[in-house]
């Protein structure tokens, strides 16, 4: 089987001919959590948005289970779920409202999303705010509802830019061990994340951004053998790869 995501050379930006993004290449392969690292400003959200096809790529190629977004649209969305950074709802409807559009909108069952809606709610104590409308929930609430949507479709591929920002301890939690159990079942993630002592714990492999180039990729020993630091952590590693150049 190859790959479930695949990006080749990639170059993408905002403004023609002055890419943000310099010749990316990586790939996920099933099953497989890949942590994106970089500082402020690295290139991680652009990525993000050329995979999403928010951002056409401005030269290489990014295929999903082997197709690009322009050869099968419908396939290449519906193979993962995105939580953004910051929860973008629709205010005016409750949280049942959300939970069962993306049920209907993904062809869910009615007894897949009975039975998994009713999981997740519990997992992330949100049964009590089931009718409440998304206007009224607070931030971290929001990020919740985000979160169960994409879960909710169990998709192939989690994109997740900074999962763990706004949520509570024990809602990190909730997800951390969510991700752990879709991923033994198959699925893979793109984690997008500062929290390096957390990611490091869950990741196999990582992508590390600097000023859009690729510094250093690959799971933690070979991250330690690309930096000449061996038994340092991801925090450590990071730390050299972009220090003194930020
Ligand atoms: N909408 C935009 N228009 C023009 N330039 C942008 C836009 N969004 C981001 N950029 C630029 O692209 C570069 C990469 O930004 P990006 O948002 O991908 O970084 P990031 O790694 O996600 O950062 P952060 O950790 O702060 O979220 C930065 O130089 C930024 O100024």
């Amino acid at each position: 089987m190859g790959p479930i995501l695949q990006v080749d050379a990639l170059y993408g930006g905002y403004l023609p001919n002055k890419p943000v993004l310099h010749d990316l290449t990586f790939s996920i392969l099933q099953g497989e959590m890949m942590g994106l690292i970089g500082l402020n400003g690295a290139g991680k959200s652009t990525t993000i948005k050329n995979i999403l096809g928010l951002l056409q790529p401005q030269k290489g190629t990014i295929r999903i289970n082997g197709l690009t977004l322009a050869e099968q649209p419908l396939p290449y969305r519906a193979t993962y779920a995105y939580v953004p950074e910051s929860p973008e709802l629709y205010e005016e409807l409750t949280i049942r409202e959300h939970l069962e559009l993306t049920a209907m909108a993904y062809g869910l069952s009615r007894e897949d999303y009975l039975s998994r809606s009713h999981a997740l709610l519990e997992q992330f104590h949100m049964q009590d705010k089931l009718n409440s409308f998304a206007s009224h929930l607070s931030k971290g609430m929001k990020q919740k509802v985000m979160i169960m949507n994409a879960f909710l479709i169990e998709p192939s591929l989690y994109i997740i830019d900074e999962p763990f920002l706004g949520l509570d301890p024990l809602a990190i939690r909730s997800l951390l061990e969510l991700m752990v159990k879709m991923k033994n079942k198959g699925a893979s993630f793109l984690i997008s994340s500062h929290i390096l002592s957390t990611i490091e714990k869950y990741c196999d492999n990582y992508v590390v951004l600097h000023r859009g180039h690729m510094v250093a990729q690959g799971n933690l020993v070979e991250l330690r053998d690309q930096s000449e630091l061996p038994a340092a952590s991801l925090d450590d590693i990071f730390y050299k790869l972009v220090k003194g150049d930020s």
